[in-house]
């Protein structure tokens, strides 16, 4: 007989790292690699994944705003993304893929920022008690280097690529901190290598992680 029960819940899995890090097409890989598992993948980024987010996002990338201001921000889109998007997805079996999280928050806002960890776990405990991503993988290289693939895409720098090298450095040092206090779900990739090593330790990462 074919069961017909709920699926199971879906995985949320997420990536961080400084501006430049490299995430981005490492993301379309692993959500091909898993895809081609014939799981269905729903992938997504923060600030942003709902039309309240994206509108969100133009505002944190591009307006001034006090720090208070943007921390509230981040979680206010958060907040949308996982009633809107995130949640569903995972009930009904799909697994999330996401550019950044509240890690991200973390890192940016307490480590590069100042703001302060107690206001920052407040938020964290109202919007999402008790949930975390199954996994999060954080790109981890020097500033220098991010800031020079990034000068040599072209892009446009929005109000946090504008950052100075100091405050990438209290981001970066924000990251590895969160990831010594969570070393089950954060693994550290070292993003200073070519694109085919990174790809295929991650690879192994998710094999080792979801399919051993
Ligand atoms: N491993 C790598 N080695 C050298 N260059 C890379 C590597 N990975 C990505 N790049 C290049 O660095 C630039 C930034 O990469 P990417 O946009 O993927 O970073 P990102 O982490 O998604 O950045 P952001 O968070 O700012 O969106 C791109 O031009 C990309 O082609
Ligand atoms: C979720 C989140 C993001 N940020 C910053 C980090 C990046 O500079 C931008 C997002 O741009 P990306 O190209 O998608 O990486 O927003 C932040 O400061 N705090 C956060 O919580």
């Amino acid at each position: 007989m074919t069961h017909t029960g709920p699926a199971a819940r879906g995985r949320f899995i997420t990536f961080e790292g400084i501006d430049g890090a490299g995430k981005s097409s490492q993301i379309a890989a692993a959500v091909a690699t898993l895809r081609a598992r014939g799981i269905e993948v729903a992938p997504s980024r923060e600030p942003g994944g709902t039309p309240l987010g994206e509108r969100l996002r133009e505002l944190l990338l591009h307006e001034p705003m006090h720090i208070e201001t943007e921390a509230m921000l981040m979680f206010a889109a958060r907040r949308e993304h996982l009633a809107g998007r995130i949640l569903p997805a995972l009930e009904a079996g799909r697994w999330v893929v996401c550019d950044r999280f509240s890690d991200a928050t973390y890192a940016y806002q307490v480590g590069g920022r100042g703001l302060s960890r107690d206001k920052f776990a407040a938020l964290e405990a109202w919007v999402h008690p008790g949930f975390q991503p199954d996994l999060t993988l954080v790109f981890d290289l020097p500033p220098g280097v991010a800031a020079a693939r990034m000068a040599a895409s072209g892009a446009d720098p929005d109000r946090f690529e504008r950052e100075q090298r100091d405050f990438f450095e209290r981001v970066r040092h924000a990251y590895l901190e969160r990831a010594r206090g969570a070393p089950q779900r954060i693994r550290v990739i070292d993003a200073d290598r070519a694109p085919e090593l990174i790809r295929a330790e991650i690879e192994h990462l998710l094999a080792e992680r979801f399919f051993a």
